[in-house]
C-alpha cells in the first residue's frame, strides 16, 4: 500500500458517514475495551445513554454494565483499565457508556468499517488498515471536541504506521503522556481512576488484536479482530 488519504475530525465535525472510520479514545474508553477483551469478554455493546445501558442490563441480567466517572447503581464497573484488569470477564457481554469514546463510535455507525483504537492496539489497527487496503480513512478524535492531544497523537501515529513500517512511536507517546487527560487522571480530577491508568493507556501494542464495531440488530457491538502478522503481509 503506497498511501492513505486521512482526515482527523472531532465528533461534532462529522457531517457524513465516512467509508472507513478509526475512532480513537486513548484515555480511557478503548484502552478499557481492549482490557475487557483480554479479560475474556465476548463482546462490548456501546450504549447511547446511561438509561439505555441500564435498560439493556435489565433485559440481559448477565451482561456487565460499565460507565465512566464514579460508579452508580446498576453499574458493576467503571471506565478504568487498572480496575478492570483483575476482573474475570470470561464469555461475558459488557455494556459500555462513556463521555467521549462510545459517543464517537456511535457517531460513525453507518460507516462501512469502524475500528476503535488506542495505543494498546495501535499496530494491529494500522495492520488491519493496511491489509484491507483502506485508501481513505477518517480518524475520529473523540476527546475535547477533537483537540485531545492523547487521541490526536494516537490517531496520527496509527495513520503514519499504516504506511510507514519504521515509524517511531516515542514522540506520539510523549504527547499523550503530557496531555490534559493524563494530568487530570494523575491529579484525581477524574473519577473512577486507578493509579496505573495513565501508564496502562500508554502501553504501545499491549494487545495483538484490532477492535471492530458493527451494527447487530440495531446495537453497535465491538469485538476483537485478529489481523495477520507482519510475516504474513507483503512488504509495505
Ligand atoms: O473515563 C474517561 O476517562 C472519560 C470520561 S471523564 O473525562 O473521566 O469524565 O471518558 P472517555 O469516553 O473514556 O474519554
Ligand atoms: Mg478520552
Amino acid at each position: 500500500m503506497t498511501g492513505m488519504d486521512t482526515r482527523f475530525l472531532g465528533i461534532a465535525d462529522l457531517v457524513e458517514a465516512p467509508s472507513v472510520a478509526v475512532v480513537v479514545d486513548v484515555m480511557r474508553a478503548f484502552t478499557v475495551a481492549a482490557w475487557a477483551f483480554a479479560q475474556g469478554a465476548e463482546k462490548i455493546v456501546l450504549a447511547e445513554s446511561l438509561d439505555e445501558a441500564l435498560a439493556l442490563k435489565a433485559r440481559h441480567p448477565d451482561w456487565v454494565a460499565l460507565k465512566d466517572g464514579p460508579s452508580a447503581p446498576g453499574f458493576e464497573m467503571v471506565n478504568s483499565p487498572g480496575l478492570l484488569r483483575s476482573v474475570d470477564l470470561g464469555g461475558r457481554t459488557v455494556v459500555q457508556k462513556t463521555t467521549a469514546g462510545t459517543v464517537g463510535a456511535l457517531a460513525v455507525k453507518e460507516a462501512s468499517l469502524v475500528l476503535c483504537a488506542g495505543f494498546v492496539v495501535a499496530e494491529a489497527t494500522a495492520r488491519l488498515l493496511r491489509t484491507r487496503e483502506c485508501a481513505d480513512v477518517t480518524f475520529v478524535v473523540t476527546g475535547e471536541d477533537g483537540r485531545a492531544d492523547e487521541d490526536l497523537a494516537c490517531a496520527q501515529y496509527i495513520a503514519r504506521r499504516a504506511v510507514e513500517a519504521g515509524t517511531d512511536a516515542a514522540e506520539f507517546l510523549r504527547r499523550a503522556a503530557e496531555s490534559r487527560a493524563a494530568a487530570e487522571l494523575a491529579e484525581g480530577v477524574r473519577q473512577g481512576v486507578h493509579p496505573d491508568d495513565v501508564a496502562l493507556c500508554l502501553e504501545l501494542d499491549r494487545f495483538p488484536f484490532a477492535m471492530v464495531a458493527t451494527l447487530e440488530n440495531s446495537l453497535m457491538v465491538l469485538r476483537p479482530c485478529a489481523v495477520p502478522s507482519l510475516t504474513d503481509e507483503a512488504s509495505i
